[in-house]
């Protein structure tokens, strides 16, 4: 998106709050734990963080590495800064979650979860609870799927941009498109649907991939 002028910054807040009103249109207010990656899919978790607790869903974040990049830094900060708590240990948390967000790892992740987030994918491929993955279910390869077989099934997964190849692999209930941003050069090359009115995200029926 570089090449449109567009800067990281506006494009993970633009993501983030899709993935916010996408979690809103399909789960009732409730507890929701958002677990967060090393890298830009973590971003786009802080942001939809900050954007649900606008909506009036109770959140707390589990971040066990911390980048020291400014970007990240400052959006952990908004997030404490309403209120957000941070957890430490994630069982007792995804006990309490109505909703479990994946913000792990998006479309740069490679092989197999290194320590500490071998045990963050493990704790959420075990439990019952709702997940929701930002981009990509994280521990897929983004062309390749579930590859490995150690990846997480969601029960959501809202695609940013365009939905990437791994999406054809997604067996849960509800496929979403977020991410409204793509100048209509890009929305014609892509095939990418039409948003309805004032809506940062569409509901996808069936797979669509550019
Ligand atoms: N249009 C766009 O571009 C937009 C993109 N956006 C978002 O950005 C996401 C892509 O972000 P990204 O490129 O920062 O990578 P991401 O997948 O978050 O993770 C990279 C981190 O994971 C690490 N890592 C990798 N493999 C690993 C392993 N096996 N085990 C452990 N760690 C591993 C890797 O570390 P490294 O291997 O480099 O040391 C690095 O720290 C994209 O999916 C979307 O959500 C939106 O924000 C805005 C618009
Ligand atoms: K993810």
């Amino acid at each position: 998106m570089s090449k449109y002028g567009y800067s990281i910054d506006q494009l993970m807040e633009l993501a983030g709050l899709s993935v916010a009103e996408s979690i809103a249109k399909e789960y009732p207010k409730g507890k929701i734990l958002v677990c967060i990656g090393p890298g830009n899919n973590g971003g786009d978790g802080l942001v939809a963080a900050r954007h649900l607790s606008h909506f009036g869903y109770q959140l707390s974040l589990y971040c066990p590495v911390k980048p020291k990049k400014d970007l990240y830094r400052n959006l952990l900060h908004q997030c404490n800064a309403h209120c957000i708590q941070e957890v430490e240990d994630l069982a007792v948390a995804i006990s309490e979650a109505d909703l479990v967000v994946d913000a792990v790892f998006g479309f740069s992740f490679k092989g197999l979860a290194r320590p500490p987030f071998d045990k963050v994918l493990e704790a959420m491929r075990s439990t019952d609870k709702p997940i929701i993955s930002v981009d990509i279910p994280s521990g897929w390869d983004v062309e390749n799927g579930d590859a490995n077989g150690n990846g997480i099934c969601p029960d959501m997964l809202v695609s940013l941009t365009a939905p990437k190849l791994c999406a054809k692999g997604f067996k849960g209930r509800h496929h979403y498109l977020g991410g409204r941003f793509a100048p209509p050069a890009m929305v014609k090359e892509l095939g990418i649907p039409e948003y309805p009115g004032t809506s940062q995200c569409v509901r996808l029926e069936k797979y669509r991939c550019p």
